[in-house]
């Protein structure tokens, strides 16, 4: 049997002002930086001492990381960042407040781009001052690699080759494994991972920094999948996530 275990980052400023973030690389808020560093304490508590981890190249998952690391004691264990495990791209929905953009567009609209399988958000071009070859960190993608906006189907045909290729062989050697990611790109992990239908996956909400741990068989098919921490307390950030201007303390 296999372990791995991924963590979405904490709390981040576009999570509090209840923006569309995507590829925007905003920091961690300082809940965000007490709720990383939690996680940490909450992994410690764990038989399952980190060899290798991965994450994106936005800051807001590498701090996460980071404190979770340093609460462990083990800020020397080799770090792999990659833009394929990013946010999804919310195109030209970035920056955009959710709940006055659903008063526009309306709730179910903004339910479909924010949860639906295969809606893509409102493309930018690459003229927009989002576009992502303006950013130096993503200089060496080709034309057909940089998002215009992705939806959950395209940011998995990123992600899960990346898990595949560069993720996989670690936790077959052994390792243990920890991915600090985002809400959408674990969503696309996860879907695949257990097999989550079109129509569920809706449903699924990635709790800010709650570690999150699969028990997978020989082919890596889950046995079991547990967020940890208090149970209660997992589930009020659920909710949060799920309908995020309810305002938690
Ligand atoms: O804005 C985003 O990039 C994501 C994660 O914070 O939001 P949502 O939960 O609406 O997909």
């Amino acid at each position: 049997m296999y372990k791995v275990v991924l963590v979405r980052h904490g709390e981040s400023v576009w999570n509090q002002e209840n923006r569309f973030t995507g590829w925007t690389d905003v920091d961690l808020t300082e809940k965000g930086v007490h709720e990383a560093i939690k996680a940490g304490e909450v992994l410690k508590s764990l038989p399952y001492e980190i060899d290798i981890a991965f994450t994106s190249v936005l800051k807001r998952a590498i701090k996460t990381l980071d404190y979770i690391l340093a609460e462990n004691d083990l800020l020397w264990v080799p770090v792999r960042k990659s833009w394929k495990l990013n946010e999804r791209h919310y195109g030209a929905l970035q920056g955009l407040n959710k709940q006055e953009t659903a008063e526009k567009y309306g709730e179910e609209q903004v339910k479909l781009w924010r949860r639906s399988y295969d809606v893509p958000p409102l493309p930018i071009t690459a003229e927009d001052e989002r576009y992502p070859k303006n950013d130096r960190r993503y200089g060496l993608l080709t034309e057909q690699e940089i998002p215009l906006g992705e939806s959950l189907k395209d940011t998995i045909a990123r992600v899960v080759p990346y898990w595949e290729a560069e993720i996989v062989p670690h936790i077959k050697a052994g390792e243990h494994v920890l991915v600090v990611a985002h809400g959408n790109s674990l969503r696309a992990l996860m879907k695949v991972l257990e097999n989550i239908s079109d129509e569920d996956i809706v449903d699924l909400n990635i709790p800010t920094a709650v570690p999150i741990l699969y028990e997978l068989d020989d082919d890596l098919k889950p046995l079991h999948r547990r967020f940890l921490g208090d149970q209660e307390r997992v589930q009020e950030k659920i909710d949060v996530v799920a309908n995020p201007s309810k305002i938690m303390e």
